[in-house]
């Protein structure tokens, strides 16, 4: 009989190691007991959360999460996560990791074709690359971004042009992260196609911008490829430094160039005269390439509210909050549930079916886009977007007793671009030739938003506004307090008025 369990215990036999391990295997298969038994608790907290939230206690709260793409949906859910589910938002940093290398690659890919482009200026015969949405308008009016002449063009040197050469590698790790991603869902490429929230594939790459259907797919494939180390709480050793396929590893070789480049000023003279502010784009680290191409890179908190995944479908969150978020208002602690929804016109319709059972909406309005067009049509201003989409959602009968918070988002960038001297009045006729400044804009702009809730809401109710930048998550969590407070608070109201037995 073999020593060391049951003899008849099949179980006990399949889980025992090999007699023959040797004390490399050892060290791994503990390795990987720690990192499953890691994953295990997380999933735990997650169970735990949603049993008690499935005993009786109060009703739960219901908040969907609604705005244009890009307006700050996801980023908002996961200061809710930072909040009330910390152990969980760590135990995801491996997964980010992935997703913020993605979008690097993404912004040096972006500069690499603006050079092909200017170069194919220079030189007619080179090829040049498609345009993004992220460039910026002339004036009121949508226009051609290549309106500057040539007598301005940037001068490219030979070095400029190896230094393309030596990161062009970066697009292939583009290519095997997407890849990586893809393989995790169905890969249908084709958003648009997609009304059914049921058909919905878990992963689309469209333009190379990944989007994602079901948070659970992607987060599991991550684990799965990083997760084969040591663990700890926080999760930072979950990333398997000896994978020969982990991106890390071309970024880091290519680190040096990636900082020359983006040092570079005539880099700096090619993207202005592309019209492309890749600083105010989502997804931005350029500035941060020091820390992020260190051959061990881990995510902090901050980098990954930063970080961009397009939204796909409608995912449920499920967070437990305590009662101190509630200024003493309810007893014990109450679940809500949180819907994070893609913004992109074509998901739009999605939206609907949720409508009827929330106890609020909370509006993303990103103020800071007053001088974008839509990446869906480019004959569309962001900003006029977000203005009729927040009519429409204000005037939707099926929201008329819904609780609505409103976060005019994005004001670091709004504060950047006027500092910069681009003028509101130019994209928004009706602002005329009042002052440039923060103070005036902002005003003005949360003026506009207020008037059509006013004008438009089925029956009156109170307006909640907040100016927010929700990738700054110690502001954003005194908002967020203030606003599950205002919500509960409205509907305790709300049954008072009604009699306790509704
Ligand atoms: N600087 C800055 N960036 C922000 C702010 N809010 C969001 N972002 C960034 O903008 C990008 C887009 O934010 P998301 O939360 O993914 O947008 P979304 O509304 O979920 O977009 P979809 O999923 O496409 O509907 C991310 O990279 C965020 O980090 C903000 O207030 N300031
Ligand atoms: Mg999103």
């Amino acid at each position: 009989m073999a020593p060391g369990f049951a003899d008849d215990d099949p179980l006990s036999r399949v889980l025992a190691p090999p007699p023959n391990e040797t004390a490399a295997d050892r060290e791994a298969r503990l390795l990987a007991e720690t990192e499953a038994k890691r994953i295990s608790d997380a999933i735990d907290e997650e169970l735990q959360l949603q049993a008690r939230s499935d005993k009786k206690g109060p009703r739960p709260m219901k908040m969907l999460l609604l705005g244009q793409s890009e307006s700050g949906k996801s980023t908002t859910l996961k200061n809710f996560q930072l909040l009330h589910s910390p152990k969980a938002f760590h135990a995801e940093r491996a997964s980010w990791r992935a997703v913020i290398q993605l979008n690097v690659v993404r912004s040096i890919r972006l500069i690499l074709e603006a050079i092909a482009e200017v170069h194919a200026l220079q030189v007619p015969s080179a090829s040049s690359s498609p345009r993004s949405s992220h460039r910026t308008l002339p004036d009121s009016r949508p226009s051609s971004s290549r309106s500057s002449p040539l007598a301005d063009l940037p001068h490219l040197t030979p070095e400029h042009l190896k230094l393309r050469l030596r990161l062009m590698p970066l697009l292939q790790v583009e290519e095997v992260l997407i890849r990586k991603l893809t393989r995790a869902g169905n890969t249908e490429q084709e958003a648009t196609r997609l009304t059914q929230l049921t058909n919905m594939p878990d992963v689309i790459a469209r333009d190379k911008e990944l989007a994602v259907n079901s948070h659970f797919v992607w987060k599991t494939m991550f684990s799965r490829i990083a997760g084969k180390r040591n663990s700890s709480e926080m999760d930072i050793d979950a990333i398997d430094w000896n994978d020969p396929e982990d991106a890390g590893r071309i970024i880091h070789a290519c680190g040096e160039d990636m900082i020359m480049l983006w040092g570079d000023p005539v880099v700096h003279d090619v993207l202005a005269y592309q019209k492309l502010r890749l600083q105010e784009m989502p997804g931005f680290f350029l500035d941060s390439l020091d820390r992020l191409t260190e051959p061990r890179y881990i995510p902090t908190d901050d980098d990954i509210l930063r970080a961009r995944l397009k939204t796909l479908g409608v995912s449920e969150y499920r967070f437990q909050v305590k009662d101190e978020n509630f200024s003493g208002i309810v007893a014990g602690s109450r679940e809500w549930r949180v819907y994070d929804v893609g913004g992109h016109r074509s998901l739009r319709a999605a939206w609907a079916p949720f409508f009827d059972d929330m106890d609020a909406v909370l509006f993303l309005a990103p103020i800071s886009c007053f001088d974008q067009v839509l990446e869906e049509d480019p004959l569309v201003n962001r900003l006029e977007d977000s203005v009729l989409l927040w009519k429409s959602i204000v005037s939707n009968p099926l929201l008329a007793r819904t609780s609505l918070v409103l976060f005019l988002n994005k004001i670091d960038i709004l504060q950047h671009k006027l500092s910069l001297g681009i003028q509101l009045g130019h994209y928004i006729v009706s602002y005329g030739n009042r002052p440039n400044d923060y103070q005036n804009t902002s005003t003005y702009l949360r003026r506009k938003f207020s008037q059509i809730h006013k004008e438009h809401s089925p029956v009156p109710r109170p307006f909640y506004c907040h100016f927010t930048a929700v990738t700054d998550t110690k502001t954003t969590a005194h908002i967020l307090g203030d606003v599950q407070d205002t919500i509960v608070r409205r509907q305790l109201q709300s049954i008072a008025l009604m009699g306790p037995d509704l």
